[in-house]
């Protein structure tokens, strides 16, 4: 089912949580709202699920106006981040809930819910009391009861914030075989975690201060980001500024071959990974190393660029090349190919 909000705005008191935001899901798509804390994310969820009421704008689900019906009738599944079980119901019964306030017949609810326990692989902990679960086992049991009543549309806010980085993938993949198992549903998933949305999403709408910044496929959106805001917030994109002479990009006076110039003023975007350490005299930036930290499979390796004041680069330097000494000159290769220029200021 399509769930669309038309130019929701919600006000708290005097904070303007969301403002003027719309957002177009489609039956079958997954798209993850991202921003930093406070951005609006959790709001717009919950204006979705009626928990919020909308200060100004439409709610619709498959088309009907849902903006004044109370959460019950809007059929929709919700897990947030602190799973929310209720603790005096064993876990079959927490999963069982819903189906039994709609009346459901109690062999269509034994079914449905040995069905949800085994596609969650909780099968085995029926009987238990939520409390003798640990967090990812309730987490799972949260989304088999939210994917119980069948919804057509299922909301989840920070689904994983509270679980270590091994449940965290564990839980990932279980989402991902949800969709594959439950082809049309729509979802919309709140995270402040880029990974998650990379991993999951089809769409991903990026958020700062009540707004939505820039939406479009997740890939494409890494790719080629429409502004400084989405290109340092997904992927962290190092941002230089740049001077056009003469038809060429340069930075610091060093032109970037292969790079052409764009309409307005713009920054130099590059992922860490895309730029090369190479010895003085080679042909790039010359700089020096300002610092470097261990991130596992790569040394992210900050250096500063000699001309450019107040601007560091990261480089991401694979765990089987040598990092240059703290202070060492360096020079930065920039490949134009993977270079590309975003506007100044927007977002
Ligand atoms: N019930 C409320 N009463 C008053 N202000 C609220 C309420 N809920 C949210 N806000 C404010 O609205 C703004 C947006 O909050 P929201 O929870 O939507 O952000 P978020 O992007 O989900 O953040 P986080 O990642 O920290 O959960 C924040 O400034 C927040 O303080």
């Amino acid at each position: 089912m399509t769930v669309q909000l038309e130019d929701v705005t919600v006000h708290f008191g005097r904070t303007c949580a969301l403002e003027g935001f719309d957002l177009s899901v489609a039956a079958g798509e997954t798209v993850a709202l991202l921003g930093p804390s406070g951005s609006g994310k959790s709001t717009a969820l919950k204006a979705v699920a009626g928990f919020v009421r909308p200060t100004r704008g439409r709610i619709r689900l498959g088309g009907n106006d849902v903006t004044d019906l109370p959460p019950a009738r809007r059929g929709i599944g919700v897990v947030v981040q602190q799973y929310a079980l209720f603790p005096h119901l064993r876990v079959a019964d927490n999963v069982a809930f819903g189906l039994r306030a709609a009346r459901k017949p109690r062999a269509e609810v034994a079914r449905r819910v040995g069905e949800m326990l085994e596609m969650v692989g909780m099968t085995a902990y029926g009987r238990r009391f939520p409390r003798e679960l640990s967090g990812g086992q309730q987490q799972r049991v949260a989304i088999a009861r939210a994917l119980a009543i069948q919804p057509s549309v299922l909301l989840l806010d920070e689904p994983l914030a509270a679980l270590d980085a091994q449940l965290r993938a564990d839980m990932l993949g279980e989402l991902q075989k949800l969709r594959r198992e439950v082809p049309d549903i729509a979802i919309v998933y709140v995270t402040h975690d880029q990974s998650e949305a990379l991993a999951l999403a089809d769409r991903i709408a990026v958020m700062r201060d009540a707004r939505l910044v820039d939406i479009a496929p997740a890939a494409e959106l890494y790719a080629a980001p429409p502004s400084a805001f989405t290109a340092s917030f997904l992927g962290g994109a190092n941002l230089l500024p740049v001077s056009v002479d003469d038809g060429e990009v340069k930075v610091a006076g060093t032109v970037i071959p292969g790079l052409k110039p764009a309409e307005g003023k713009n920054l130099l975007c590059i992922r860490p990974h895309a730029i090369r350490l190479e010895a003085p005299g080679a042909a790039g930036l010359a700089g020096r190393v300002v610092g470097a930290q261990w991130r596992g499979a790569v040394n992210q390796v900050t250096c500063v660029v000699d001309g450019l004041a107040d601007v560091v680069v990261r480089v991401d330097v694979p765990a089987d090349r040598r990092v240059p000494e703290l202070g060492a000159g360096v020079v930065m290769v920039l490949p134009g190919g993977a270079c590309s220029l975003v506007p100044v200021g927007v977002g």
